[in-house]
This record gives structure tokens, sequence and C-alpha cells, in this order.
């Protein structure tokens, strides 16, 4: 694919007549914690209004140059320089914020505070014995969101923003600090295609005012979309830095794992269909479900994948978590291998043998203080000793095989989950939904977090779920993940409007996820076809945009399309 990749039309270099020392520059970089090395000699060089890309395996040691770079942790040794001037002392807030800002995955700002408190955080007034005063702040905010072209209300309660909104504000903030150089550590994991688009043309937006920024991403299409250079670590060391225009996809897959590797639809390849008279398991009719769907049918066979796609608004991950019990539901049933399901009620479920891979991991998977063999065994504890007991070595030995079967990076199962790299912190999750032998696996977004070889390890797992006649869901909107699938339903607005067997192409099931097919197929009845309609009667298949399926379109766009 990067054999047709183009650089990004503002080309990614430094300003004319700017100062053409680089704003980040490290060297010699390495890092310890205990027995791990997490970053061995490592070096980065981010020139001033460049788009860079740092990419890597779950482990490289990516967030640890972050945290290195803006001044949250001390490097063992090498040095680090801003626009050529040596980092500032540590603990000197101030002086690290005029250099460097990262906006994280998981947002830094106070819900309760407005936006313009926010933006001005410890610097409301202007000394310490001053009073704040509040109309001069919000005047203040919004001319610092208006000089950056973000269109939020200064007055509104960050936690009534959105997830792009917030992200914009924390640009923002950022930029106020005189920074211009912004990490993003993959900025794009709760957005919609929408909002990835938005981000994209602010980042282009102020790049061109001669902001730079280190993008972390495991998208890949998202390095080729934005990024003019690429950095790539590997076990804890710089491997290249390349122009991305020049580095094709495979060989830029082969610099990050040191091998070669298969892609989603190769998982699939040459896989027969479902056996029409596979036992139907997972059995969803007429639910509705206030605020995220209405009278939505759908079914899974023993042995099938099906992804439940779907935009952020459009219910999809709210069905899957109502169907793990997690939420009422005003009418219909969900039932396994026809026992029901009582919704809003996760025992019920379990009972039944529903596994469920939620979708954030830091509210709903992990307890992060305690150790991967206690996360990974969570569901299971009832299997771990007699008479309700919990036998450390039994948890130990049950962990390690978890740690084993799913290539978990981790020095031993007693290592706080907390330590471990975002992607296998990801790893653990599904383990312990793993771990109970569920009849039906709902994934949500599964792959969230995790690198590309990590990314078709998991997907691989939840294939062999089903293979071993399971029936599984994967909920999401990457591409990725839907190409393991047998069949998609897409929701939109709480309706499935297509549903598209293997080969379809990425802009059919993209064109479903933003309504097009809604609107032109099954403007107001649930999807037919396999999904059924509310009374369980089959009705007609909803026809692809573009018509039909084409198997060859989807393998050749493979590579084009991280999501
Ligand atoms: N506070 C810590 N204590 C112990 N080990 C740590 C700590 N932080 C990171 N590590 C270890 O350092 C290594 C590098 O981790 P890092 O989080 O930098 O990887 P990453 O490239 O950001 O991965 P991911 O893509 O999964 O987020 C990993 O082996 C991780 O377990």
């Amino acid at each position: 694919m990067a054999d047709t990749a183009t650089a990004p039309a503002n080309g990614g270099g430094p300003p004319a007549g700017r100062n053409p020392a680089p704003v980040a520059e490290a060297t010699g970089i390495t890092k310890r914690f205990g027995a791990t090395v997490a970053l061995r000699d490592a070096r980065i060089t981010v020139a001033a209004g460049e788009s860079h890309a740092l990419v890597g395996r779950n482990g490289a040691g990516k967030s640890t140059l972050v945290s290195i770079l803006t001044g949250l942790q001390h490097a063992d040794t090498g040095t680090l320089r801003f626009s050529g001037a040596p980092a500032p002392a540590v603990g000197d807030i101030d002086a690290w914020r005029s250099r460097v800002a990262c906006v994280y995955q998981k947002s830094t700002i106070i819900p309760d505070l407005t936006v313009a408190e926010n933006l001005f955080l410890n610097r409301q007034s202007a000394g310490p014995l001053q009073p704040i005063r509040w109309k001069q702040l919000r005047r203040r905010a919004e001319e610092l969101l208006g000089e950056y072209g973000v269109d939020v209300d200064a007055a509104a309660r960050a936690k009534d923003l959105t997830v792009e909104q917030r992200q914009f504000v924390e640009i923002a903030r950022a930029l106020s600090f005189g920074a211009r150089f912004i990490i993003l550590d993959e900025p794009t994991a709760k957005l919609d295609a929408r909002g990835i688009n938005r981000l994209f043309d602010k980042l282009r937006d102020l790049q061109r005012q001669g902001v730079a920024f280190l993008y972390i991403s495991h998208h890949l299409q998202e390095v080729y979309d934005l990024c003019a250079t690429v950095t790539v670590y590997r076990d804890a060391a710089h491997i290249l830095t390349a122009p991305v225009a020049e580095l094709g996809h495979r060989a830029l897959v082969e610099a990050m794992t040191g091998e070669s590797t298969t892609t989603a639809a190769e998982i699939v390849e040459n896989r027969g269909p479902i056996a029409s008279d596979a036992a139907e398991l997972l059995s969803v009719r007429g639910l509705t479900l206030p605020g995220a769907c209405r009278d939505l049918s759908l079914t899974v066979r023993a042995g099938e994948v099906v992804g439940l796609a779907g935009a952020t608004a459009s219910g999809n991950v709210r069905v899957g978590e109502a169907i793990a019990g997690l939420h009422p539901a005003e009418e219909g049933t969900v039932s396994v291998g026809g026992r029901g399901v009582r919704t809003g009620d996760v025992p019920s479920a379990l009972a039944v043998g529903v596994g469920l891979v939620p979708e954030d991991r830091h509210l709903q998977g992990l307890v992060n203080n305690r150790s991967v063999a206690e996360n990974a065994t969570l569901t299971v504890t009832d299997q771990l000793g007699p008479y309700g007991t919990v036998l450390p070595a039994r948890t130990r030995v049950f962990a390690q095989r978890m740690i084993r079967a799913l290539d978990i990076k981790t020095p031993g199962a007693a290592t706080p989950v907390s330590a471990l790299s975002g992607g296998n912190q990801q790893k653990v999750v599904v383990a312990r939904a793993l771990a109970t032998d569920p009849r039906v696996l709902v994934a949500i977004r599964p792959t969230n977090g995790v690198d590309v070889k990590s990314k078709e390890f998991l997907l691989r797992r939840i294939r062999e779920v089903a293979d071993g006649g399971k029936a599984a869901l994967i909920v999401s909107d990457e591409l990725d993940d839907l190409r393991v699938c047998d069949r998609v339903v897409v929701m939109f607005h709480g309706r499935a409007v297509a549903e598209f067997d293997r080969g379809w192409t990425d802009e059919q099931v993209v064109a479903a996820m933003e309504g097009v097919a809604g609107r032109t197929a099954t403007s107001d009845e649930n999807v037919a076809g396999r999904t059924g309609t509310s009374d369980g009667s089959a009705g007609d298949r909803t026809e692809a945009p573009g018509g039909g399926t084409d198997r060859t379109a989807a393998s050749d766009t493979t590579e084009e399309h991280g999501r």
C-alpha cells in the first residue's frame, strides 16, 4: 500500500525561515523499570512543523518515551533538547509545558469544571492573592478557542463535551502555554470516522501554523494519511526513521514486528460458508434499549463470527453490552442456546455462557492495582479452589496458561496489571473473557490499542472460539475487526440497516455505517435476511450499496484501510 502512499500535501517539513533546530531531539535514551528495559539507547528527532509518527508493537517503549519527552519520567541515560536548548529541570512544570504537551487517549481535563476553568487551571487570576475575574476568564477562553478555531462554548461543563471537543480543548490549552510541539498518543481510539476526519483537519491546520506533532497510533493508515516521517521502535530500541512516502505498508509492518505478518482478510481466506443447519446460539429478538436501539433482531450460529458495525451513535456498543446483561431492555428478548437472559442482569448472562470483552478496559475491564493473574482470573474464581476459596498456586497456573495462550508481554503473573503496556492490558481483558470458555463471546472493539501483530493474534483467537462450535459477536467500527467475520450487520441510529456476507468492500460497509445504506435500502425497518424481523421471520436481505459483493475488491483494499 505505501507504494502508492503519498506525503501529506503540506509536506511536513519546517516552514521556511524558522528556527532549523528540531523542536525535540532525544538521543541515547535508556530507561529501566526493575528488570524491564523499556528503552535501550533510543532516539528520536522531530523537526519544527513536522508531522512525525512513532509506531511499534505493544510494549515497544512508545509511552515510556512520551513520559520522558513530557518530563513525567527521567531517563536513566541520554540527552533531551527542545529547539536546541537542554530540557528544563525536573519539576519545572511551566517550562515543560511551554515546550511540549501530550493529548492522551484518556482525557486529562476535569469534568466538573467549565471549559474556561480547564483552560486556565492554576492561572485563573493575575497573581496568588488576586481575585478571579470570571467574566475576564471566560473572555480569554473564548479568544483562545477562537484563535485556534475550536468551536466549543467556554462556559460549558467539560463533562458535557464529546471526546473530540475535549481533545480540541486540550490542544488549545497546550498551545496557550506556548508549546509548538504536541504529542498525540492514540488520539483516535475513541473517535468515529467523522471525528477522525475533523481531528485530522484541525491538525493539518495547526501544522500550517508551524506546530509539530508526534503522532502515536496502531492504525497504520492514519500514519500514511497524516504524517510525513515515521520512526519505528521495536523491543525498546530505535529501528528506523524514514519518510512515510518511501516506506511501503509491508516494510513498515516488518520493521515493527521483525517478520512478515498476515492481514485480517487472510485469516478468513478460503473459508467456506457456515453450515445452514448450524444451531442458532445467540438470538436477539425485537430488542429495544432506551436511547440506543429499537426493535432489533440478530442471530449468531454455532461456528459463526458476526460483526455488529456502527459509528459512535449507532447503538451497537449498547446492544453488545445488553447481551452481556449490562442494560435492561424496554422490550425484546436475548437468549443463548434457547435459554433466556434476564436483560440488565450480568449473573444471568454469565450463567447461560456469555463472555464479554468490554469497550473501555480502564473503566470496565481491569482492577489496576491487582496482578495480571488476579485480573485474568476474575471471572473464574469458582474454579480456583474448593468451597469458595481461591488458591494462589492454582490462580498462578491458570494465569500462566493465559499469558502463554495470548502472548501477553509481562515479567510475570504477579506483576500489577498497571505496569503493562496498553496493548498487553487489552490482552488481559480478552484473556479474562475467554477464561470462562463462553458459548457466546461478545467482544467490543477487541483490538483497541493493540499492535498490528497482536491484532492478528487476537482476531485469530476469536475465530478459534467460533471454530470450536461457539458463537462470537464482534462489536466494532474497525474494518480489520470486521474482516474476520462471516457476516457483518451494520447499525445506524439504533437500527440494523444493512448486512453483508464475506467479500464486502470497505466503501460498502463505511457507507452503511454513515447511514447511506439505511436511507436507500431499509429506511425504517429492521434489516432482514439472517438478522430476521422482530417476529423472527426472514425478510429480504439488504442490497449492499454499490451492489453485490466483491471479494477481490475487499482483499485488494485490505492494506489500504486501517479502519
Ligand atoms: N511503570 C512501569 N513499571 C514497570 N514496567 C513498566 C512501567 N511502564 C512501562 N513498563 C514496561 O516497559 C515496557 C514498555 O512499555 P510502554 O508502555 O512504553 O510500551 P508501548 O510501546 O507504549 O506499548 P502500547 O502500544 O501497548 O501502549 C513494557 O514492557 C512495560 O511493561
